[in-house]
């Protein structure tokens, strides 16, 4: 009935686009770029978004395993052209994605940023954090932070940020077709819910921005409790509504609410899902915190003969200072961002900030699987290149045996990309995946 009240003569139009296929998009990582993207269709308002023919099996495609692109919904990458209208992207930017599990939006803005930008990606519920650290590491971004606060509990970087998103846990009307769970979670209280916890995360957010900073809210529903309401109380709460300027034929339609526009995608008039997207400039003022870290709470500084051995695995070795951590894990930290780091170190907890670089185990340097997707890794270390069968086989964790014997530290590399280490001793190659990256399905029928 509220779907039929909002779309009045569209309705039926909507129903039956909730009956056609969902379409199937991805993202590519324009630092990783490895897919043939030539005859794909593009998502219109986002330059690495493309649209795929059918669904392919994506756990089977090591491009996808290595970070070379995101399988995102494509209404949902409005946000690349949110921000490209109403940020300024040439200088360096705090942004905080708040809600940030499992890490779809968190990728595309790290896409958008300077490397000198800093962006945290912050999820609240502990069970998410480790999906959004993987799709953090998987998309190889130096610059990039995840931490696990309740959104109220940030007050340390108050007035910290140039932007911040607001992702928001919402209803999921928008998901209906893509996920039938959303169907069932679906109730008149859980809209309520949804509504006011939405306002509580807003209320947060709001003081952790810098004046003229950037409050994107966005949800995938349609549910005027939530998004109109929450427009409103931002409009009335010390933001300025920031329009954007979208072709007519994207089909994307303006709601407007008390002067303020948001922007929703339907799925009988975008091809993509149900999604909204407002932004706000806040006006006000908040101070922010001084916390006069000196240095960092546990890590300590590597010598120069470690610092030597380590830094040679990166392609600009001299952009980074050398760390390690009380459990013996290496850290690169970039130079650019070390003062950041400080600070955070002290404001945060960080679930891991810098690039993770492996482990001292006697002589050896054990290099770590987050290195070899790290896009700063060195771009001329050995490496084998595979076949799909011997990806595969990688990724369930097998000791390979290459046609050609290789000895020492080599990484696993598939279409250029890297996927890991392996290590060659004798004849045999070691594998070095991770366990919890190992892919669990039967792999036969792909082989
Ligand atoms: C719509 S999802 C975010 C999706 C993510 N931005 C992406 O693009 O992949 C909303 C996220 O908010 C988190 N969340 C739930 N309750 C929250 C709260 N009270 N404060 C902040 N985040 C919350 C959920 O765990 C979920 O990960």
């Amino acid at each position: 009935n509220q779907m039929n009240a909002q779309l009045g003569a569209d309705f039926p139009l909507f129903v039956d686009a909730l009956a056609s296929p969902t379409p199937v998009s991805i993202r590519v990582n324009p630092r990783k770029q490895a897919l043939d993207t030539t005859n794909l269709d593009r998502v219109p308002w986002c330059p690495e978004g493309f649209y795929l023919p059918e669904r392919p099996n994506f756990t089977v495609d090591p491009l996808f395993q290595a970070g070379g692109y995101y399988v995102q919904e494509a209404s949902s990458m409005l946000l690349s052209e949110t921000i490209r209208q109403t940020a300024n992207l040439a200088r360096p930017l705090r942004v905080l994605d708040l809600c940030g599990a499992p890490g779809g939006k968190s990728t595309l803005l790290a896409s958008m940023l300077t490397p000198d930008s800093l962006l945290i990606c912050n999820e609240v519920i502990r069970s998410r954090v480790s999906v959004l650290r993987q799709n953090i590491d998987k998309w190889g971004y130096p610059n990039v932070v995840v931490s696990n606060h309740d959104p109220e509990d940030l007050t340390n970087l108050s007035g910290y940020f140039d932007i911040i998103l607001v992702d928001a846990p919402c209803s999921g009307e928008g998901l209906f077709r893509k996920d039938p769970e959303a169907v069932d979670e679906w109730s008149e209280a859980n809209v309520d819910l949804c509504a006011a916890r939405q306002k509580r995360i807003l209320a947060a957010a709001a003081p952790l921005l810098d004046t003229g900073g950037l409050l994107i809210y966005s949800t995938c529903t349609y549910n005027t409790q939530e998004n109109d309401d929450n427009m409103r109380y931002l409009a009335t709460n010390g933001f300025k509504n920031r329009p954007l300027d979208l072709p007519a034929d994207w089909q994307i339609v303006e709601k407007r609410v008390d002067g303020a526009v948001g922007y929703q995608c339907y799925p009988h008039r975008v091809k993509g899902e149900g999604f909204f997207i407002s932004v706000f400039e806040k006006t006000s003022f908040t101070a922010a915190v001084k916390l006069n870290a000196r240095t960092f709470r546990s890590i300590r500084a590597l010598r120069p003969r470690e610092t030597a051995s380590v830094s040679a695995w990166l392609q600009h070795p001299k952009a980074f200072s050398y760390w390690e951590k009380p459990n013996g894990d290496v850290m690169a930290l970039p130079t650019a961002l070390e003062k950041t780091f400080l600070f955070l170190d002290s404001a945060i907890h960080s679930k891991g900030f810098g690039i993770e670089l492996g482990q001292f185990k006697g002589t050896d340097f054990i290099p770590s699987h987050t290195l070899a997707l790290s896009t700063a890794i060195r771009s001329d270390l050995p490496g084998v290149e595979l076949s799909l069968e011997e990806a595969l086989r990688y990724f369930k964790k097998e000791n390979l045996v290459l046609d050609q014997p290789v000895k020492g530290w080599q990484l696993a590399r598939f279409g250029g990309l890297n996927l890991g280490w392996m290590k060659g001793v004798g004849q045999r190659v070691n594998n070095y995946l991770p366990k919890d990256w190992r892919i669990r399905m039967d792999i036969r029928e792909y082989i």
